[in-house]
């Protein structure tokens, strides 16, 4: 569903990335892991032709979008949730998801906003309410929400366990699991192993911009000398 092979990337002189290789099949969940500044939101940003400079190849769903426009590239079918929650503040949670809303797409689960109330329970009960009233954990599920009103076949979710409440995280990895059910691929950067063994297939860690990792998350939890170099506790 999507091959990153040697992907390099810039923010003006500064070399970020480092010959970063990611593959993700149908259906998988990966997770993206590695501290803070090691990389992830670069790494995603890149995919999705968010950064000045990049290099390496890039192909989703058959198709090279290495030099393609971000708006080609969800067009084709990948969405990216950023770390901040964009959400309208001043449209309701209806309108927000309406915002989002694309044709259905073959081979990709179709979303609406009742299909979306069920994955996310709490957005249900506040249909109406404006996005700036909202709690953070809540903004960060109607952004998610929103990303799916469009059909996406592979979302980019950057670290959306972020703090949120341990209750809301539960939620969070329910709504992911039910995500994958109806065979969407995900990829979630994290900063530790917590949230993303609970979701994960399988694990790729950065620092400084270079893959340390890449593996199972069972492989990775016989390696406690990997996970104590890269991972925060
Ligand atoms: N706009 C920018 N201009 C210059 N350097 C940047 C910019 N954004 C990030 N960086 C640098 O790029 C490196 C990677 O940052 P990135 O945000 O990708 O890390 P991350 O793994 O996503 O961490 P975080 O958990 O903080 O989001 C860091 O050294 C950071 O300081």
């Amino acid at each position: 569903m999507l091959e990153v092979g040697a992907l390099n990337g810039w923010y003006g002189p500064a070399h970020i990335l480092s010959d970063v290789d990611l593959d993700v099949g149908t259906g998988d969940v990966v997770a993206l892991l590695g501290r803070n500044g090691a990389g992830k939101s670069t790494t995603f940003k890149a995919i999705v032709g968010l950064l000045g400079k990049r290099t390496g190849h890039i192909v989703f769903d058959g198709r090279d979008v290495s030099t393609a426009s971000t708006h080609a590239i969800v067009r084709a079918g990948l969405g990216y949730v950023p770390e901040d929650r964009r959400i309208f503040t001043e449209l309701s949670v209806m309108e927000n998801l309406e915002v989002g809303r694309q044709p259905p797409r073959a081979d990709a689960p179709t979303w609406t906003p009742d299909r979306l109330f069920a994955l996310f329970p709490n957005l249900a009960e506040m249909r109406n309410r404006l996005g700036g009233r909202m709690s953070g954990g809540e903004q960060q599920m109607l952004t998610i929400a929103r990303t799916l009103m469009g059909n996406p076949r592979l979302v980019l979710l950057d670290e959306p366990s972020e703090g949120l409440a341990p209750k809301i995280v539960e939620e969070m990895a329910h709504a992911i699991l039910a995500m994958k059910r109806e065979g969407l691929s995900i990829v979630i950067s994290e900063q530790n192993l917590h949230f993303a063994r609970l979701i994960c297939d399988r694990a790729v860690i950065l620092e400084s911009g270079r893959v340390r990792f890449s593996g199972t998350i069972a492989e990775l939890e016989a390696r406690p000398e990997i996970r104590d170099a890269y991972l925060a506790l």
